[in-house]
């Protein structure tokens, strides 16, 4: 079974538009919930553009599906996971600026901060995901980092959906099972959406896992929150 979890950033994008608290972001995570997601996944940036440091703390207290918290492993991110223990976290390369996520890790270069970062985490009881771009030389180092997942960033692949998405899915296909010969669990997100997330399952069946928020959150405005959950759910059934 692949899981959904559902990606609240811009539930707090719309909420901080106005200051107040609506909508509000854990009611809607306990509504999604409640819809079919299996799990809630946050990405906390250091501007707390979207979603915030203290909303992260009060999603911990009621969340009771896979808890995924996303974000470059800088002090506060290492300090909040201690706080939180959540059952996933998700390394992203971004730097501060970064207007949202468009690179995995090198793992090569990166390969002994990661390892410190992946047993450190761990050490909390958090399963530890690195976000990675689709090519066979990011994985044996992203396997020695001793990280549980990885992420597959999935922009890449709706780019090019659209144009060939045979062409699309083939280097998600033999780098997922490079990542299982390795034995490594694989996650898979960024720009994932209603037309391309059948496909992107059809062709990698031991997906554990898609976290999606941009286009989830759009479809929610034309089918409402429940219906969509329902429909990106039906996506991940064959
Ligand atoms: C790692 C990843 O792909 C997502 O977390 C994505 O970056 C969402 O972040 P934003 O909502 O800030 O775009
Ligand atoms: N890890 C990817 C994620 O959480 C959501 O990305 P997107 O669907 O907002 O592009």
């Amino acid at each position: 079974m692949t899981k959904l979890s559902v990606n609240i950033n811009k539930i707090a994008t719309i909420r901080n538009a106005r200051g107040a608290n609506n909508p509000n972001v854990v009611q809607v995570a306990l509504d999604a919930e409640r819809f079919g997601a299996q799990g809630i996944t946050v990405h906390p940036r250091p501007d707390e553009r979207h979603i915030r440091y203290q909303d992260v703390l009060d999603l911990s207290e009621v969340v009771t599906t896979e808890f995924n918290i996303e974000g470059y492993p800088d002090t506060r991110f290492m300090e909040l996971i201690k706080r939180v223990k959540p059952a996933q976290a998700t390394l992203v390369p971004d730097p501060p600026t970064a207007i949202t996520s468009n690179a995995g890790w090198d793992t090569i270069t990166h390969q002994s901060f990661l390892k410190d970062v992946v047993a450190e985490l761990q050490g909390y009881g958090t399963r530890v995901s690195i976000f990675i771009d689709p090519e066979e030389k990011y994985f044996e180092p992203a396997k020695t980092t001793g990280t549980d997942r990885v992420e597959l960033y999935t922009e890449p692949y709706a780019v090019q959906f659209t144009k060939n998405k045979q062409e699309a899915v083939n280097p998600y296909v033999k780098a997922a099972e490079l990542a299982r010969s390795l034995g490594l669990g694989i996650n898979a997100g960024h720009d994932l959406d209603l037309h391309n997330l059948k496909f992107l399952k059809e062709n990698i069946p031991f997906l554990d896992e898609v976290s999606i928020g941009h286009a989830l959150v759009c479809d929610a405005l034309y089918y409402g929150l429940e219906n969509t959950i329902q429909m990106y759910r039906r996506q991940l059934e064959i």
